[in-house]
């Protein structure tokens, strides 16, 4: 991810903290798993006393009974680890994908600023599945493998050392080869894990301005980027499978090699009379069923390094600063509690980077009224209601409504049941028109919803409506007009009944009708709510009871349209005329 605090390296153990609570699940799958292991690793000595039963001329029928229930219990016992196994993974991975999407909801909005969305999505859905391979599989696989085979090799050397002392000489010079490509396969691993999130990134960036894609005619130029993109992805796993494809040969060569010197010696020692042919039989059963538990072996460092290195990435949301919800006590905040009711700016300083943008800014409005707040571009209007609405945090100096700080005397929870915004963009969601007026009142009744749509000017387009108030709206409300859209957020903000209601340029995609109609009934709320409004139109700012003006990051002059005149930037006109 681009900006993400560096946490310091995770670790076996921080991985297995996301197992909490499925633990009791993955402790019955590796104790099936290991029952499994142990009814392996006992048939071949059944088969071994078989083989010297019948050569002594004695009945092995019970023993081919006890091979046959030994062979069935082991596929059981494999068969309830095997889905233990992926029971618990798919609870880990969901609890982790909850984490981390309430997590990303809850991030300070300076990390929306730095954040690639897609690869932040990128990180709760691929990066999680990882880790949940690796936690529910290979940990456990990992486990029962070394156990198997600690057993395996036990076993081989009771049966005869020096044959064992052969399997370790080969198991020791594969296991030599397999660990330096480990490390390649590793690095291989993270880098495509990376360059997937970056193409999880590009493709939401693209995806989320085609129309401008469209029309820039970049379709062959964005798609060659994303091929690249998709194509560093390729070449990483290329490269981890080439590395990947040497540790099947090398176990091989050391299962096959094994078996080929374990005929060679063991005959020479049944000849010899060291050891007998069922136990020779049995060793060299051992050998082949060591080779799965063997690879898995092998497997298991490659997979575990891919898990951690999920848990890195995922351990860089978990580590992102999150919005506080508790109230922060100021003792600076007290001297400013008198200033009545209303809401009140005090000597607000703020900078996004390093640039000041707010330079001690002071306003006061009264309760109820409707305040115009008017300026250059880039005076840092839209900052001042990001301050209000608590997505950032200034520097210094006091937000304050009916005397009470916003920062000291309001959890932010609190704090923002108070505010409505709609913002320049007005994003409508997926989802029904009813989906996106009730939002930020789900339970607002049918006669709630109506009133504000009867406010917004919105009834004759619900009527329009196939499905009225339940029609779909498309991805961010794209089959609504620019001043549908606009509306629908208006009337999205004003059903919880905010106290504050801030409107960052509302009127920008009207029509003049739809205009006076908004004007009317931005008047109307003004005298039950405190009522800011980013405006350029002249209309809004004759509407307007008194205007605040900025510039150079400080209130220029604030009062009447008429008292305030001379400080307004060059205010459009209203057209009027026809097409000459
Ligand atoms: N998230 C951000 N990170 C860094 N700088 C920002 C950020 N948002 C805005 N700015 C900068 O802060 C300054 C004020 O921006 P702001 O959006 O408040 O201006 P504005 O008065 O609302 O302008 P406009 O009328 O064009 O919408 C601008 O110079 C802008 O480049």
């Amino acid at each position: 991810m681009n900006e993400t605090t560096t946490t310091g390296r995770v670790t076996l153990r921080d991985l297995l903290v996301w197992t909490r609570g499925s633990r009791l699940r993955l402790l019955g799958a590796l104790i099936c798993a290991l029952a499994a292991a142990g009814l392996g690793l006992a048939q071949p000595m059944i088969v071994s006393r078989t083989i010297d039963t019948a050569t002594a001329g004695q009945p092995v029928m019970p023993l081919l009974l006890l091979l046959t229930v030994v062979f069935v219990a082991q596929a059981t016992t494999q068969a309830l680890s095997t889905y233990r196994l992926d029971q618990a993974g798919e609870t880990i991975v969901m609890r982790l994908r909850v984490a981390l999407t309430d997590q990303l909801l809850r991030l300070r909005m300076a990390v929306f600023d730095r954040q690639r969305l897609g690869d932040l999505i990128s990180r709760a859905t691929t990066d999680t599945t990882l880790l949940r391979d690796v936690l529910a599989q290979d940990v456990v696989n990992g486990v029962v493998s070394a156990l198997v085979v600690v057993g395996g090799l036990a076993m081989m050397l009771w049966l005869d050392p020096v044959l064992a002392a052969v399997v370790l000489a080969v198991v020791v010079v594969s296991g030599a080869v397999v660990g330096v490509v480990l490390k390649g396969i590793r690095r291989e691993t993270v880098a495509a894990q990376e360059a997937t999130g970056a193409l999880a990134a590009e493709m939401e960036r693209v995806l989320s301005a085609i129309r401008t894609v469209r029309v820039s005619r970049a379709e062959a130029r964005e798609s060659r980027a994303l091929g690249d993109r998709a194509d560093v992805i390729r070449r990483h796993n290329v490269r981890a499978a080439r590395l990947t494809a040497v540790v099947s040969p090398a176990i091989e060569f050391g299962v096959q090699g094994s078996l080929v010197l374990v005929i060679v010696v063991g005959l020479y020692r049944v000849a010899a009379g060291d050891i007998a042919i069922g136990d020779l039989v049995a060793f060299l059963l051992y050998v082949n069923y060591l080779a799965v538990p063997m690879s898995s072996l092998f497997d298991i460092g490659p997979a575990i390094q891919t898990g951690i290195a999920a848990m890195q990435r995922l351990q860089e949301v978990v580590d992102l600063p999150t919005e506080e919800d508790s109230a922060r006590p100021r003792p600076d905040a007290q001297a400013f509690v008198s200033v009545g009711s209303g809401l009140a700016l005090r000597d607000v300083r703020f900078r996004y980077t390093d640039r000041e943008i707010l330079t001690g800014v002071s306003f006061q409005v009264p309760r109820h009224g409707f305040t115009a707040v008017a300026g250059p571009s880039g005076a840092g209007k839209t900052t001042i209601f990001n301050l209000l609405a608590r997505f950032y945090d200034p520097a210094d100096g006091v937000i304050a409504f009916d005397g009470k700080d916003a920062h000291s005397d309001h959890t932010l929870e609190e704090w923002r049941t108070r505010i409505g915004l709609v913002e320049q963009s007005s994003p409508l969601m997926y989802g029904t028109l009813r989906d996106n007026i009730s939002y930020a009142a789900p339970d607002a009744d049918e006669e709630r919803l109506h009133a504000v749509i009867e406010m917004t000017g919105l009834t004759d387009l619900v009527r329009r409506l196939p499905d009225g108030l339940d029609t779909m709206v498309g991805e961010h409300g794209s089959t609504l007009s620019g001043g549908e859209q606009q509306r629908v957020a208006i009337a999205r903000s004003l059903v919880a009944r905010p106290e504050i209601l801030l409107l960052d340029e509302p009127t920008s995609h009207l029509d003049a009708v739809n205009e006076q109609l908004l004007t009317r009934t931005l008047r109307r709320i003004s005298t039950e709510h405190t009522l800011l409004v980013i405006a350029h139109r002249f209309s809004t700012l004759r509407a307007a009871d008194r205007i605040i003006v900025l510039a150079d990051g400080k209130v220029a002059a604030c009062g009447s349209y008429e008292e305030v005149r001379d400080h307004l930037p060059p205010v459009p006109a209203d057209l009027g005329q026809g097409c000459a």
